[in-house]
């Protein structure tokens, strides 16, 4: 039974699936401090979080059976992606569950900031009659600057074109084509700061864009501009715009996210009369928060049941095409890592993968994840390694990952190689995909075979010597190893060859020291595919 903690406010409706899959216990309890988290979490195979919860290294350390943590929305800023990557969780989002409650936020701050809705909402109810106060402007024939034209973004310029206003849009991977489509002409941030009457920002946080406007934006920007950020505090520089509006450069500020959340009881933004706040609600609609809880509760359960997902934020995205092509090869990949891994003795330096035939054409490289697990697995533990931190625990033991592309395959539709180099030894194996039959070796070493990567296997290397097959089956035999499928490889009659034997159950190990001992033979090795 896998177990789900929910430690934020989430749709009960949204998780509802997770609720009622038999392999899945969920408990929600949310508003626990780290400490509660970190006494807690060992126990559960799956953390669903919104932005209140960090998720920190600290908590993840203590999530020994942790596989995936999930988030309701679509931020991951709260979420330590490097401590994840390194332990091998797997974190998802819900990208688009949010996107049109959000936009529509941005557009109920926009005109509340144009025609100060807060500020004479609070004065009518309290008593005073004030006409005069409140004079607004509108919308119409303003020019609106957004700045990160992604789901967000693009939106908010989709609708501004029904108010009549001008848009124009800033994103680096924003092309004319696409600007030209939604109707927005691309500017950069100088020429948005300088010519928008109104002015949204909807990127992440990053280096990047931590303080992209600044004292130094606000000293060439516009006069009387109206700015809006329901992305992420910080993209804005909080005290900047506070000078900025005291001193007549901008006209008023609507903001939903705060540099640190909640903000300080003393934060300037909450007593300032030409700023409107509200509490990070922009996803905070039934709508959006079902959409996101069902988005991600459905990943989740397809993580924990091993089944293909998407939408992690760790590891690169495997688009639709492609992952229908590669996911057969998923399966082969891992299990060429691991035999290899197993028949090779020596500390790894250095993993060569090669694809040939059709393979060449495509991105494999989460293809190679699956090979790197299927190594490392051998030697650090399968419930250590997974496609998520495979390639970050290559790197930082020192393994060289080569990737090499053959467009011609001789003999298969498609090849894939491993390579194994230790400080010993190089060992190579190869796997394909034969159409009816499944996963097949058809090589390890220079030996061409035909074997089913699956089960207990004792793989030989000898010399091809008449009688010495016989004397293998009968000590096998003898010890009540079971053989259930043979095959021999070899390049030359009398060289050197290797046998393969699929047996019924695992061999003993003084029977594989026995083996070893045999005249003629010269190693023996035990290999485990499951
Ligand atoms: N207030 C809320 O409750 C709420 C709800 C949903 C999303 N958000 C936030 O809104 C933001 C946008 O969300 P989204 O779903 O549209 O994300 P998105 O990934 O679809 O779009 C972000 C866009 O920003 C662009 N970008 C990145 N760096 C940039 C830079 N330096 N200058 C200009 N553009 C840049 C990216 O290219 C991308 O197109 C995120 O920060 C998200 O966390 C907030
Ligand atoms: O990134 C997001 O999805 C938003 O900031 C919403 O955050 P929330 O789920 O905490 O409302």
């Amino acid at each position: 039974m896998f177990k789900v903690l929910v430690s934020d406010p989430i749709s009960d409706l949204g998780i509802q699936q997770l609720v009622d899959a038999s392999d899945i216990a969920v408990d929600k309890k949310p508003g626990l401090s780290e400490d509660e988290l970190v006494a807690i979490i060992g126990e559960y195979d799956a953390l669903l979080v919104r932005s209140q919860t960090r998720v920190t290294a600290k908590i993840m350390e203590a999530g020994k059976q942790l596989k995936v943590v999930g988030r309701a929305g679509v931020g991951v800023d709260n979420i330590d992606l490097d401590a994840a990557t390194q332990r091998g969780i797997i974190v998802i989002n819900a990208p688009d569950g949010n996107t049109i409650t959000t936009c529509e936020h941005t557009f109920a701050m926009m005109m509340a900031v144009a025609r100060h809705i807060p500020q004479a909402y609070m004065k009518t109810v309290n008593g005073t009659w004030d006409r005069k106060s409140f004079l607004g402007v509108e919308l119409r024939g303003k020019t609106l600057g957004v700045l990160g034209m992604g789901r967000i973004g693009s939106e908010v310029a989709k609708r501004a074109k029904a108010f009549d206003m001008e848009i124009i849009g800033y994103d680096p991977f924003m092309t004319e084509e696409r600007a030209e489509k939604i109707g927005v002409k691309l500017a950069s941030v100088d020429d948005i700061v300088r010519n928008a009457d109104f002015m949204t920002v909807h990127t992440p946080l990053t280096p990047e864009t931590r303080h992209m406007i600044g004292r130094a934006q606000f000293e060439v920007m516009k006069p009387g501009m109206r700015i809006v950020n329901c992305a992420r505090g910080g993209i804005i520089d909080e005290i900047a715009l506070v000078d900025a509006v005291d001193q007549g450069i901008v006209a008023g500020a609507a903001f939903d996210v705060f540099e640190v959340e909640p903000p300080a009881e003393d934060h300037p933004f909450l007593t300032h009369p030409k700023i409107i706040v509200t509490p990070h609600l922009g996803a905070s609609t039934i709508e959006a928060q079902e959409n996101v809880a069902i988005d991600v509760s459905e990943q989740v359960i397809h993580i924990l049941r091993n089944e293909p997902f998407i939408n992690a934020v760790n590891m690169p995205p495997i688009p639709a095409n492609l992952q229908s092509i590669l996911q057969p090869y998923f399966t082969l990949g891992e299990k060429l890592g691991s035999f290899i891994a197993q028949s090779t003795e020596g500390a790894v330096t250095e993993i060569v993968v090669g694809f040939s035939g059709e393979l060449a054409e495509v991105d494999t490289q989460p293809l190679t994840r699956h090979i790197v697990r299927g190594v490392l697995a051998h030697h650090l533990g399968t419930e250590q390694v997974n496609v998520v931190n495979s390639m970050h625990l290559a790197k930082v033991r020192d393994v060289n990952i080569v990737i090499q592309k053959s467009h011609a395959s001789k003999d298969f539709t498609n090849l894939v190689t491993v390579s194994l180099r230790t400080k010993k030894e190089e060992r190579i194996v190869a796997g394909t995909l034969l159409t009816g039959y499944g996963p097949r070796i058809v090589q390890i070493d220079k030996y061409p075979v035909d074997v089913t990567p699956e089960g207990n296997l004792i793989l030989i290397s000898h010399n091809d010597k008449p009688g010495i097959i016989g004397r293998v089956g009968t000590l096998l035999g003898n010890n009540d190893v079971n053989i259930a499928t043979m095959q021999v490889g070899r390049q030359l009659v009398g060289g050197s060859a290797i046998m393969v034997l699929r047996v019924d159950k695992g061999t003993p190990k003084e029977v594989l020291d026995q083996l070893i001992r045999m005249p003629e033979l010269n190693t023996a090795k035990e290999i485990t595919l499951f």
